[in-house]
């Protein structure tokens, strides 16, 4: 007999980035109010990747629209590992600047750990540096990577309480899926982390409740690697031409598949890629309100 067909529910993640945003705005214009501080953002990035040129711009007018100040960065695709250092560090030094986020990947030829390195924690609104990355691992109070951070407002906000539930996260990369595994952990949720590595993806895959797939790799999740009614966040992000010649953007997820058999889902586009910008621009809120109110933490 056949299953009774699942209704899946589309995750608004646009719906939800724009309260998010509304809210970062609100704490824009009391900090202005309080203080006279108007929250700073530097977004460096180093030669011309086109797919990053987009984010860069979607990234600027949001947090012009927040009522925050944004400084663009945009430096040669010859650009040195010193000369990206010393970039860093006049930002480093510099008070109207609250967060710095450096578009990765760095073209070869640039250590992009030396570069994390460099940013001072209490800029580093991506949550890369050491510092950050071992806040967000003991569950204390630093600054958390976007992405992660956004994938799970959306899920307590869907799911409510995600204790106990088995969560498989897809992909280990510092930026996505490792942070992801760390929070969902702080969740309580049994979290597997998966990988290139990993043999038989879809049979650790199809046992979780909560699926994370950030990889890269177009289409990679099936109809049969989803749990009925699991809760899917597809961050994967591919930009394709059609045949017609249009450009649109694919996630990891088969779509078409994982609808009817997933219980909630995250679309691409208008799923996690808005919840990021948002937490951006909470990120880099947070930041100017503890460097104005001396409430970093660590100090
Ligand atoms: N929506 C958003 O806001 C954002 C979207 N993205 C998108 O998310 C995706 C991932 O980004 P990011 O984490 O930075 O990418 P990385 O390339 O740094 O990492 C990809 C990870 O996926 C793993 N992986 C790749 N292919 C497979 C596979 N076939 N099976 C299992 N694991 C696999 C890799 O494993 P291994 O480590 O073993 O190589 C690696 O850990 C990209 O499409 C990116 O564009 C990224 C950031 C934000
Ligand atoms: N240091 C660093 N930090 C990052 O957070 C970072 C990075 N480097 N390098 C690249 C990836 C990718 N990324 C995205 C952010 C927003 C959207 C986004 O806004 N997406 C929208 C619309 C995209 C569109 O239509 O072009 C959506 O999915 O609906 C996508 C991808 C951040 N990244
Ligand atoms: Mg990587």
């Amino acid at each position: 007999m056949q299953a009774a067909p699942i209704e899946t529910r589309l995750i608004d993640g646009k719906a939800y980035a724009r309260r998010l945003t509304d809210t970062v705005r609100d704490g824009v214009t009391a900090l202005g109010e309080t203080h006279g501080v108007v929250p700073g953002l530097a977004v460096v990035m180093v030669g011309n990747n086109p797919a990053s040129e987009v984010y860069v711009r979607n990234k600027i007018a949001h947090t012009e629209g927040v009522g925050m100040r944004s400084v663009a960065h945009k430096l040669p695709g010859s650009t040195t590992e010193a000369e990206l250092l010393a970039v860093i560090d006049r930002l480093n030094r510099d008070p109207e600047v609250h967060g710095i986020l450096v578009q990765l990947p760095l073209p070869r030829g640039i250590a992009s750990d030396r570069i994390t390195r460099a940013i001072h924690p209490h800029k580093d609104v991506d949550g890369l540096t050491p510092e950050n990355v071992g806040r967000t691992t003991l569950g204390q109070d630093g600054l958390v990577p976007c992405t992660p951070l956004g994938c799970l407002l959306l899920l307590r906000s869907e799911l409510g309480t995600l204790k106990g539930l088995h969560a498989v996260v897809v992909g280990k990369s510092n930026l996505v899926g490792r942070p992801m595994a760390q929070l969902l952990l702080q969740e309580e949720c049994t979290v597997t982390v998966c990988h290139v590595a990993t043999p038989d993806v879809g049979s650790l895959a199809c046992q979780a409740d909560v699926l994370v797939v950030a990889t890269g790799h177009k289409g990679l999740v099936r109809r049969d690697w989803i749990k009925p009614g699991a809760t899917v966040i597809d961050v994967g992000i591919t930009r394709v031409t059609t045949q017609e010649g249009k450009s649109r953007l694919m996630g990891d997820v088969v779509h078409e598949e994982a609808m009817g058999r997933a219980g909630r889902l995250t679309p691409v586009p208008g799923g996690v890629g808005p919840m990021t910008i948002a937490c951006l621009l909470r990120n880099t809120l947070t930041a100017a309100e503890r460097s104005v109110r001396g409430l970093q933490p660590g100090t």
